[in-house]
């Protein structure tokens, strides 16, 4: 670690690196312009401080299971990030301008880091068998067709899922060790240090961005570098800070499509070789691997995008969704995605309204979808508080024209329409009878025609009357509603 760094400009940068990373396992690099980080974070800065921004840039709908293709915000427990995958969409321009800011430098990041994570990966291949094929794993001349108006990763067999992904972390958030996925990562010092490495097997962890200046980066392997030439992979985590950080990673990927070379050792069957993993197939292999041993660990709670409606969210305390947590290129902690705790009826209600099943819901569906639902003996008060609870809510893409509501956000309404509609004094808290009612409206009445069965809940001490009524606020209710089938 007490190297200096090297200069990305220097002409004889990437055989310098390719051999420091074959004998220290990472190398510091000094970013110079254009490659320097300042402007990126600068711009994430700004993103993250402007709520709309990111309200407004979510990772499209239909987009969020394409985990290397998507582009856009993602709220994870304990850090939010704005994912950038080059080469694969063509995003139209963002409607916020700090959106529209973070874009334009997380593309040019984007190009410039992966260009030398590339050149990087040349010169190991010029010394590695395993790698002779390198340029089917990575993908050289990014500019070229960045920002083309189709996706690539189908069309092309040079799609490369290489990813840009700017962090923001909340002052209390660490993330677990972990090995990235892909083939390189170039890693620039955060906004304030917390990367911790451990470049020796049960070594030390290292505090490594507290040594390294503004404009430098950390370039290390991921597994599926490891994979094809041994070079190990740099178990990392980021430790608490204490404040927000940000972090803008540049992951260099295999394109999911192509074979994985077999490393050169012999297999245990020499008469009968595996046959060779795709990359994607491999990095699948991985991040199984990784939710098996990690299905012990909870994740914290998160809050909800702050409402500008005056009650507390109904859903706040609901796991932050899912939506991040099965990505290929880090998943340190990715357990089975959380249930996502939605009543039947609420679900189906989502369906029918997201007729084209592309996972969002307008304002005119939702206003007309819950007046539909509820009928006519919804209170004024409820179908009054549709609108500020869609302004509240609604998020946007850079895909979509309108603002929407996805089936979480979907979720959230629907409970706080479903609260609204049984506290006919519209005073915040519903009594016993109202909770009966408002939970047996969840459930379908039986087949032989008889009245719905009541339902058993229990509600905390707090939550009645010296005189024993029961007062209950809207926190618990969406706790009970949470768990209705
Ligand atoms: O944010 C950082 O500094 C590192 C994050 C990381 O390790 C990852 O996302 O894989
Ligand atoms: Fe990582």
């Amino acid at each position: 670690m007490a190297d200096a760094p090297l200069d990305s400009l220097a002409k004889d940068f990437a055989p310098r690196a390719a051999h420091a990373l074959r004998s220290d396992g990472l190398v510091r690099v000094r970013l110079a312009p254009p490659a320097h980080p300042a402007p990126l974070l600068l711009s994430a800065a700004s993103f993250f401080g402007a709520a709309d921004a990111r309200r407004l840039s979510a990772v499209a709908p239909p987009a969020r299971a394409a985990a290397d293709e998507r582009c856009g915000y993602v709220r994870e427990a304990g850090r939010e990030f704005f994912e950038l995958h080059p080469r694969a969409l063509a995003p139209p321009a963002p409607r916020h301008p700090a959106a529209a800011a973070l874009l334009r430098e997380a593309a040019a990041a984007a190009g410039a880091w992966g260009a030398l994570c590339e050149a990087v990966v040349e010169a190991l291949a010029r010394e590695s068998e395993g790698l002779a094929d390198y340029r089917l794993l990575s993908i050289t001349s990014l500019s070229a067709i960045f920002f083309t108006t189709t996706s690539l990763s189908e069309a092309s067999p040079s799609f490369s899922a290489s990813m840009l992904r700017v962090h923001q972390y909340t002052a209390d958030a660490t993330y677990p060790p972990h090995c990235d996925l892909g083939l390189l990562t170039l890693a620039p010092r955060g906004s304030v240090p917390g990367l911790l490495v451990q470049p020796l097997p049960q070594g030390p962890w290292l505090p490594v961005e507290e040594w390294m200046a503004a404009d430098e980066a950390l370039l290390f392997a991921g597994s599926t570098l490891a994979e094809v030439c041994g070079i190990p992979a740099l178990p990392h985590r980021v430790a608490r800070q204490g404040q927000t950080r940000l972090s803008a990673p540049f992951f260099l990927r295999a394109s999911p499509h192509v074979k994985l070379p077999r490393p050169t050792d012999p297999s245990p069957s020499p008469h009968d070789p595996p046959p060779p993993l795709s990359a994607a197939d491999f990095v699948a292999r991985k991040i199984d691997e990784r939710r098996a041993m990690n299905e012990a660990i909870v994740l914290p709670t998160v809050a909800l995008p702050s409402a500008s409606v005056a009650s507390p969210p109904l859903a706040a305390g609901e796991v932050a969704e899912a939506t991040a947590l099965g990505l290929p290129v880090c998943t340190p902690c990715a357990p089975a995605p959380a249930r996502r705790r939605m009543p039947a009826r609420a679900g189906h209600l989502f369906f029918r309204l997201d007729a084209d099943g592309d996972g969002r819901v307008t304002a005119a569906e939702l206003r007309e979808g819950l007046l539909q639902e509820f009928g006519p003996s919804l209170p004024t008060h409820a179908a009054e508080a549709i609108g500020p609870l869609f302004e509240a809510y609604s998020i946007g893409d850079f895909m979509f024209a309108e603002q929407y509501v996805d089936q979480r956000q979907f979720n959230i309404i629907f409970a706080e329409i479903l609260f609204a509609r049984f506290d006919s004094d519209n005073d915040g808290y519903l009594n016993h009878d109202e909770v009966q009612e408002a939970l047996k409206f969840l459930v379908r009445p039986p087949k032989d025609g008889s009245p719905k069965p009541d339902i058993h809940f229990a509600c905390p001490p707090g939550a009645y009357t010296s005189s024993g009524e029961l007062r209950l606020a809207r926190d618990w209710f969406a706790m009970l509603y949470r768990n209705m089938e």
